[in-house]
């Protein structure tokens, strides 16, 4: 299995977080994540003998999808806050961690930096290793849908379902892509493929989207859950129902679904929300049922964030995802 390093922008930058001394049972993220490279991740311990696969952290540095979205930029800055505030983490996973370090956008368009993107989280995924993508405005989504598209495994026939968190259904119908629009790129890209987008969606509110979003998502059987509608009980049996009817499963989570008091650094606040204790749910479900292929982050904006909240919120869950 081929394990080169991805083409990135920049590459991995050193990791920080309190010190409690050097040996496992101190340790933390900041001392346990490496930098990716071809030699870091053995062929062999991708996916073998049980163990967990190896998860490899790829900032996407974009906040032009937001823009054209005429939304709050500064999620270009998402994934430093992510990592700062992983870093600290009492580390008690049972995987390696590797930091690839990011792709920009930046001075470039979001059009190559989501197809240079892809070309990285293709390439992980066939290193058969676990891409976190830390995003970035929700135009990460279409990036993680080219890296998956490209890959092997999904060449070769594994059917992928998309499961958003997000109080967003992003099925705009643009003339340029932004972070409105990438599950209407997705889809429009399965039919070209010959293939149909089994998408999902947990957390949508009602009055964030308009009867077109609405009847969009109908047309093309994407399947939702109603913030409102998001209980413990709720969400787990829609979740499971999902996940019955894949091989595998890409989550994306736009933290914009929480609720604004725990998530107050995006572009837009959720008035109502999903409580975080279901979408942590969510995302043990997701983890214990050995089909998460790939996952992203979305929306962080750091320049709204509230004593780093959102910021410590995402990396609970991924620390929580790769658990
Ligand atoms: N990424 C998507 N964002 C939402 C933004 C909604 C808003 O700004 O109120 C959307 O396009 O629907
Ligand atoms: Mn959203
Ligand atoms: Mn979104």
């Amino acid at each position: 299995m081929a394990t080169s390093a991805p083409t990135i922008d920049v590459p991995p930058q050193p990791w920080t977080g309190r010190f409690d001394g050097d040996s496992p049972e101190h340790r933390r993220w900041w001392q346990a994540v490496s930098p990716y490279g071809p030699r870091a991740i053995p062929a062999s311990s991708a996916a073998t003998a049980g163990r967990p696969r190896a998860a490899v952290l790829l900032g996407f540095g974009s906040d032009e999808g937001v823009r054209r979205n005429k939304g709050r930029a500064g999620a270009a800055a998402g994934p430093a806050a992510i990592r700062a505030a992983l870093g600290p983490l009492a580390f008690h996973l049972h995987r390696e961690v590797h930091d690839a370090g990011d792709v920009t956008v930046a001075g470039q368009s979001l059009e190559a930096g989501q197809a240079r993107a892809g070309l990285a989280i293709t390439s992980l995924l066939d290193a058969g290793v676990l891409p976190v993508v830390l995003g970035g405005g929700h135009e990460t989504a279409f990036a993680s849908y080219l890296g998956m598209a490209g890959s092997q495994a999904v060449r070769e026939g594994l059917r992928v379902g998309v499961l958003n968190l997000d109080a967003h259904f992003d099925l705009r119908d643009e003339p340029a892509p932004s972070s409105g629009t990438p599950f209407l790129q997705m889809a429009r890209a399965e039919t070209a493929a010959g293939r149909e987008l089994k998408y999902a969606v947990v957390g949508i509110s009602e009055p964030g989207n308009t009867r077109a979003l609405f009847r969009t998502a109908a047309e093309l059987g994407v399947d939702y859950l109603l913030d409102e509608d998001c209980s413990a009980e709720n969400t787990h049996t829609f979740v499971a129902a999902f996940l019955a009817h894949v091989d595998a499963l890409y989550l994306t989570i736009d933290l914009d679904v929480l609720p604004a008091s725990v998530a107050p650094g995006v572009s837009a606040p959720a008035a109502y929300g999903v409580p975080l204790q279901v979408i942590s749910a969510v995302c043990r479900q997701v983890a214990a049922s050995g089909k998460l292929l790939h996952v992203d982050v979305a929306e962080l904006n750091p320049g709204f964030d509230i004593d780093g909240r959102t910021a410590k919120v995402a990396a609970r869950l991924v620390n929580t995802l790769l658990l």
